[in-house]
């Protein structure tokens, strides 16, 4: 738990708890025993704390804070630093690895810090819901400044050595044998004065400005933790810091009590071990096949197929792995692109020598040799099927062939090869280098050790890799949809886009559903409507009510305003003018290429395609299109008109865009819609409870085998505020499934044509029957 050795003078205890050296009860009892010895031992004058292994400790084990041993255990940690602190003995932390949370707090307990180039410190504890409760708001603005404690302590930032060095963190960087070093730099502070080097008597070097500070920093914590409540109870506790050091400690405890016993530090816990587990896949046709049985196929190299937005990202998050990567897009300019946007990231990432890994080709030969080839093609079943049959003849027969669809058949996709076994879903989120999320989707034929191999690559690429079955949107996409159509529908009654957006963002999410259809694109759903012949203009039977579409609720909104050329941010400054161009095609109309800006005339365009629609199937929708317009004067002027908002040029900040309200107005006039006020509350279930009940059917479908898969994908993927624990855990554990149910029930006999609404079986069985999503398996064993 905690070794001791001396070496002559100097006494050295050194952590050992593997794999992380994390603080149990029983680790720091045996750290005080050992600091005991050490103080009694005439002989010894200096004391060297180390971790045995990888790293110095990580922290407090997590598995015993959550359980009844909490209070004692940190009680335990504060004892180890009071008695760290308050030694006659110096004592030098010699820290290698990660050096986190309780582990940094006991380092700034110490007299000395010593720390190898590589090593990281943080105090993470922020993202568990909690604060650094040992004394870490209390000592670590008494070196950085109580602005720079708020920084570090709110963010639960990683610092490397070097900065630490500079923060004046750490005393000393080590190059060559650190225990080593530590006990010959213990030993020659020996005998010297101490009081200097106990931070819990220095004072805080900025305290006269600390209301200050925390008045500036207030606003933009807010903005932040979007509901979140440890940010600000951080910042509370390190205001304390300006206290005599008991006082403040004794802030932090009462804060550090009433984190702890919060709903959302049980609900972030629970998302740093769902993180984890997601990892520990099991086949729910075959709870056989799972993360032990099934043997991932080693890859090397992988082909990506299509440089676009993402295709490019792909590319890099396979790069910054180390893999070897061939991209190939047929169009030249395209891939000259992508290549560009590659070579700036990598480098911003000073990773410029992953680039020798890439080889760039427009020729499908190049891919024969790869082990894994990644489709990232635009999203038509048609193109893609066709890229498989080219794979399938072109790559050696044991390569894995995935797609990066977001939501078509992978099956169908699978039929146009030989080899279904080694066909899978990998889809990636937007941007695809940053986003954690890899929804890894197998199909009816796809092999255990091709799920298995696209599992790896997750974790190869540092991506959080969630195992899911295959239907229309897969999990993520196609819980979006209620979500998306309740948001709909109440524009029809009486909301603002801006104020469903204002409700759902107040609830934590970084974007309301039509800022985040801004950025994602309007086209996106409007292309899968028209292929699903849904939209108006291409092809609903004659018969159908205006908004009813086989039977279920429609709302043509989105359609009306891809129509008028407001696809989303992407369109740039500009307007697109579809309808005008259908009935009256001028000479004037343009198409412009964004990328290399190019303008074609859209009359002779169309000349070469039969119809309007099949130009916007084959050409609009292609990710380099950006606009149409009258005149180059007019795409000039125009603002930016998005989806629901208005962007002043150069600018992300969403307005409301009055043109789009006086369209939804007049609609509601035609379709005899009575505007009426809606509560924030009403927004924020309707749109979350129909999303959360589609989980349900998710769940009750074998499509995700387990409630916490569901929860992180949303986490990883769509923004769900982490606070809250994901949706499935959110509506059990703060909503209740009661609850849960009696709204939808409310809700749906209001709206009985919104077939979302309505509760699904398995909510009903659960409640009727005391079920849980826990037994269908979230992580409650380690809660
Ligand atoms: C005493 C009161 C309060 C004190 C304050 C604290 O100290 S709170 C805890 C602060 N520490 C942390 O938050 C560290 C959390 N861990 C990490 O950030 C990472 O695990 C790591 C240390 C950076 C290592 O990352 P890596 O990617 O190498 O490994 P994994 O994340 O996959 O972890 C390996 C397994 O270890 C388990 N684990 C990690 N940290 C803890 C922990 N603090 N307590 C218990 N278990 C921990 C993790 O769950 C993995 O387990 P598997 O079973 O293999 O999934």
């Amino acid at each position: 738990m905690a070794e001791y050795s001396t070496y002559g003078s100097v006494a050295v205890l050194q952590v050992n708890n593997p794999p992380l050296n994390t603080f149990t009860r029983h680790v720091l009892q045996a750290l005080v025993s050992g600091l005991e010895r050490a103080q009694r031992d005439p002989a010894v004058r200096s004391i060297v704390i180390a971790g045995k292994g990888p790293t110095f400790p990580a922290g407090a084990d997590l598995e015993e804070l959550l359980g009844t041993a909490a209070a004692p255990l940190l009680s335990n940690l504060r004892m180890v630093d009071k008695h760290v602190d308050t030694c006659q003995k110096p004592i030098v932390c010699a820290i290698h690895g990660t050096a986190l949370g309780g582990g940094f707090e006991l380092a700034l307990a110490s007299h000395y810090r010593l720390a190898v180039p590589s090593a990281t410190l943080s105090l993470p504890e922020v993202h568990l819901g909690m604060l650094p409760g040992a004394g870490g708001t209390q000592r670590l603005p008494r070196v950085v400044g109580v602005k720079s404690a708020i920084q570090l302590i709110t963010s639960g930032q990683d610092i490397k050595a070097q900065q630490a060095l500079t923060l004046g963190l750490v005393d000393k960087i080590v190059q060559g044998d650190l225990l080593k070093e530590a006990v010959s730099f213990a030993r020659s502070v020996e005998g010297r004065p101490l009081e200097d080097r106990r931070i819990s008597q220095r004072t805080v070097p900025d305290a006269d400005k600390v209301d200050e500070v925390v008045e500036a920093t207030r606003k933009t914590i807010l903005r932040k933790a979007r509901g979140a409540i440890a940010p600000l109870t951080c910042v509370q506790a390190i205001q304390a810091s300006v206290l005599p050091f008991a006082a403040g400690m004794a802030r932090e405890a009462d804060l550090m009590t009433y984190l702890m016993t919060s709903w959302q530090a049980a609900a972030q816990q629970y998302v740093f071990f769902s993180e984890r587990e997601v990892r520990q896949w099991s086949h729910p046709r075959d709870k056989h096949i799972n993360f032990r049985t099934a043997k991932p196929t080693v890859i090397k190299s992988v082909g990506v197929v299509g440089a676009g937005t993402m295709g490019a990202g792909i590319t890099i998050s396979l790069l910054q792995a180390g893999l070897k990567v061939v991209l190939l897009e047929v169009n030249k300019k395209q891939l000259d692109k992508a290549i560009a946007v590659i070579q700036k990231t990598l480098r911003q990432k000073s990773a410029s020598q992953k680039m020798s890994q890439l080889t760039t080709t427009m020729d499908y030969s190049q891919l024969s040799d790869v082990d894994m080839v990644i489709e990232a093609v635009f999203e038509n079943l048609r193109l893609k099927k066709e890229v498989f049959r080219k794979l399938d003849v072109i790559t050696k027969p044991q390569a894995v062939l995935a797609s990066n669809t977001s939501g078509l058949d992978i099956d169908k996709i699978a039929a146009a090869t030989k080899r279904p076994d080694k066909v899978v879903g990998t889809h990636f989120f937007s941007p695809a280098n940053v986003m954690r999320l890899l929804e890894n989707i197998y199909g009816k034929k796809t092999s255990a050790e091709t799920v298995a191999t696209v599992m790896q690559l997750a974790t190869t690429i540092g991506k959080v890799g969630v195992l899911v079955g295959n239907c229309a949107g897969f999990v993520g996409n196609r819980m979006l949809g209620p979500y998306r159509s309740e948001a709909l529908f109440l524009l029809e009654e009486g909301v603002d886009p801006q104020d469903v957006d204002r409700a759902i963002e107040e609830f934590g999410f970084p974007m309301g559903p039509f800022r985040m259809t801004d950025l994602a694109g309007n086209d996106i759903g409007w292309r899968r409507r028209i292929e699903a012949r849904l939209t108006t203009e291409h092809g609903p039977p004659p018969d159908t009510p205006a908004l009813y579409r086989r039977g279920d609720r429609y709302c043509p909104l989105p359609d009306m305003l891809c129509l008028q050329g407001r696809l989303g941010q992407k369109t740039g400054a500009g307007c697109m003018m579809l309808q005008e161009a259908k009935d009256d095609l001028t000479e004037n109309i343009y198409i412009r290429f964004r990328t290399d800006g190019s303008v074609f005339d859209l009359r002779r365009l169309l000349a070469h395609t039969k119809t309007l629609e099949e130009l916007i199937l084959d050409l609009l929708f292609a990710d380099d299109c950006a606009l149409l317009a009258h005149t180059e004067a007019a795409l000039m002027s125009h603002h930016a008109p998005s989806m629901c908002n208005r962007y002043d040029p150069g600018s992300r900040t969403a307005l409301p865009d009055p043109v789009v309200l006086q369209m939804i107005q007049d609609y509601r006039q035609e379709h005899g819609f009575k505007k009426r006020t809606i509560s924030s509350q009403e927004i924020v279930e309707r749109c979350l409870y129909s999303l959360i009940n589609e989980g349900f059917h998710v769940l009750d479908e074998g499509i995700a085998s387990r409630a916490l898969d569901i929860d992180v994908i949303y986490l990883f993927g769509y923004g769900w505020p982490r606070h809250t624990g994901g949706p499935m855990y959110y509506v059990e554990r703060v909503i209740g499934l009661e609850k849960l149910l009696r709204s939808l029930e409310t809700y749906s006999a209001r709206y009985p044509n919104h077939s979302h609404l309505q509760p699904s079986p398995l909510l009903r069985d659960m409640v009727a029957k005391g079920g849980s999503l826990a037994a269908l398996g979230t992580t409650d064993s380690k809660l």
